[in-house]
């Protein structure tokens, strides 16, 4: 099997052509593939296929290194948009793309940089899901030894986003790990530490469901921004510093749809044999 190594400011992705090869993968054998020491080693894979939907240019499928699928990734929307013309699948620099949870459109910029159209960030909690008496825009989460304030939004994917001091000191891993699956995310959550350092930058790190603390969240960076701008905390247009470097989220609020912009990396090519 033929794939490419890919990453989003350190976010890195096995992605793979599955228009031109047949592709079988069962959780297991992900799994496999993601072990940093006997597999490849990755913290998603990416699964190119053809559109289902009239209106779309391909349908892409998520896989979290635990083998779980998911219905929405912003750093692998961007690897998406570039694998794609990279592989002369497309010419064009506009892509409408489907995945589980419907339809992004992205732009690749004259400087591949990709701008992706994420769509509304939903705060309803039974859409997120988070399990909650109402839609809030601060909730009070408790575990056993502690109680924490955060803001939930489905960026497609659920997002819990808690307000830090200092993301150096963060309780990312031992925290994060926690409230990953915390009974009131009935599909476990990605859990985002955000520093703001002023109305327009904020620090970020990520937990993310099924993989660990990653370099950079693209969905987490959303979620972020619209949770900060939803509390009356940031302005529309929002610096965002991951340890894998900087995104760039624009958000008008409402029903009004957000854009993601950064950099997609090609890495190398490579062979398979499964
Ligand atoms: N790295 C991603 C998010 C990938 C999916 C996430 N771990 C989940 O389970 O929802 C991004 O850049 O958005």
């Amino acid at each position: 099997m033929n794939f490419s190594k890919m990453h989003g400011l350190g976010n890195d992705f096995m992605v793979i052509d599955g228009i031109t090869q047949n592709v079988h993968l069962s959780s297991e054998s992900i799994k496999r593939l993601a072990n940093r020491h006997t597999g490849i080693g990755f913290d998603q894979l990416l699964l190119v296929e053809p559109p289902y939907n009239p209106d779309a240019d391909f349908h892409y499928r998520i896989f979290n290194a635990d083998g779980s699928e998911v219905e929405q990734c912003g750093n692998g929307a961007r690897c998406f948009a570039r694998f794609v013309r990279l592989k002369g699948l497309i010419k064009k620099n506009v892509l409408k793309v489907s995945t589980q949870k419907g339809l992004i459109t992205l732009t690749v910029n004259s400087d591949e940089t990709v701008r992706v159209n994420m769509g509304s960030p939903v705060f309803a909690p039974s859409k997120v899901p988070f399990k909650a008496i109402k839609e809030e825009k601060t909730y009070i989460i408790r575990t056993q030894d502690q109680t924490t304030l955060c803001g939930v939004v489905s960026m497609g994917n659920p997002h819990c986003v808690i307000q830090v001091d200092d993301v150096v000191t963060a309780p990312v891993t031992t925290l994060g790990s926690v409230l990953e699956t915390h009974e009131r995310f009935p599909e476990k959550a990605n859990i985002g530490f955000m520093q703001i350092i002023d109305r327009r930058n904020i620090k970020l790190r990520v937990f993310e469901r099924g993989v660990g603390e990653t370099q950079a969240c693209g969905t987490g960076a959303c979620a972020a921004v619209a949770v900060g701008i939803n509390q009356g905390l940031l302005d529309n247009k929002v610096s965002v510093n991951l340890p894998g470097g900087e995104l760039l989220i624009e958000w008008q609020g409402g029903n009004s749809p957000l854009f993601m912009t950064g950099s997609a990396t090609h890495v190398y090519d490579g062979f398979i044999a499964l």
